[in-house]
């Protein structure tokens, strides 16, 4: 198992994701002889898990069953142990396509914070790229490395414990793009410009107040970014259900010679037809931040 590459079976040491059901997941660390409890019974590691193909129905000891699923990074943004605010799947996706992350891209990020987003760009630019991650809090810095050990994606990713506003990402002219969620990131933004390749690349601030992207787009402008576009992500799932529809009755039908029996009962002639159909959501997840995209030209 690794968050970066699929593997078939279950094995001692894995990290699995225990599907109770769509709103109820936990992550699972894999070891011999060990159990994990749920609220539809124990599972035994040695003869539930390990062996087992990811994906399978596994029986607990009350007789309910879960699925038990490989992990990935979207799983883990929903599982993970929280120790900060995070970013979810919806702003994530967005900030891998507009810094046009891709296999083998160098990226520098700071706070790791969870590792919510670390796991998503480490997917993306495995096997060949590298996230350089700063976080000054020691013990989430620590956690985060161990995760990522775990994850067996280490060899992918940089931790460093330092003030990225003070000593910058700890690298110069390597990163493809850079990406900022900290409360001040218009004090890192001259950290992220000497971080990116001189060929120049993205970058891209997550803040939840309006005051702070104000500040942040002053200075990348400042520090000679282009294409400074703040952006809000907000989801809008639609409920797909069925609906009854009844069938128009246009009146009788000329060209038939005969009336239909039902006419003559007096009952309709027409019936209902079943369509499926979505409806807009009344109420949707609100804000979560704004999302300020630039791009450092080539110097
Ligand atoms: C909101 S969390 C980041 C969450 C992360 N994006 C995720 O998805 O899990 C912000 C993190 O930035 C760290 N931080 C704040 N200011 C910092 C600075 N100047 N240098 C390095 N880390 C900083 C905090 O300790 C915190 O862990």
């Amino acid at each position: 198992m690794s968050f970066v590459e699929y593997s078939d079976f279950i094995q001692d040491g894995d990290v699995a994701v225990v599907y109770l059901g769509h709103d109820s997941m936990m992550p699972v660390k894999v070891q011999q002889g060990a159990q994990t409890q749920t609220r539809y019974g124990v599972i035994r590691h040695s003869t539930d898990l390990i062996g087992q193909r990811y994906g399978s129905k596994v029986t607990c000891s009350k007789g309910g069953w879960v699925h038990v699923l490989h992990p990935t990074p979207e799983l883990w943004t929903v599982t993970l142990p929280h120790r900060t605010q995070i970013l979810y799947t919806t702003d994530i996706a967005t900030i891998t396509m507009m810094l046009e992350l891709k296999p083998g891209s160098v990226v520098c990020e700071s706070g790791t914070g969870s590792g919510s987003l670390s796991h998503a760009i480490l997917r993306t630019v495995a096997p060949t790229g590298h996230l350089h991650t700063v976080e000054f809090h020691q013990q989430r810095a620590e956690k985060v490395a161990e995760e990522f050990k775990e994850h067996r994606v280490g060899h992918l990713v940089t931790v460093r414990n330092q003030d990225v506003c003070k000593d910058g990402f700890g690298v110069t002219g390597v990163a493809d793009a850079v990406f900022l969620d900290i409360p001040s990131p218009w004090e890192a933004v001259g950290h992220a410009k000497a971080a990116l390749k001189r060929q120049g690349g993205r970058v891209c601030s997550f803040s939840p107040c309006i005051e702070q992207v104000q500040k942040t787009c002053e200075a990348l402008a400042h520090q000679g970014f282009e294409e400074i576009s703040p952006l809000e992500v907000l989801l809008r799932v639609h409920d797909v259900r069925t609906v009854s529809l009844p069938l128009p009755d246009f009146g009788p039908d000329a060209s038939s010679a005969q009336t239909p029996p039902d006419a003559r009962e007096g009952t309709p002639r027409y019936g209902s037809v079943a369509l499926k159909t979505t409806t807009a959501p009344r109420e949707m997840p609100g804000h979560t931040g704004y999302l300020t995209f630039a791009t450092k030209p080539r110097t």
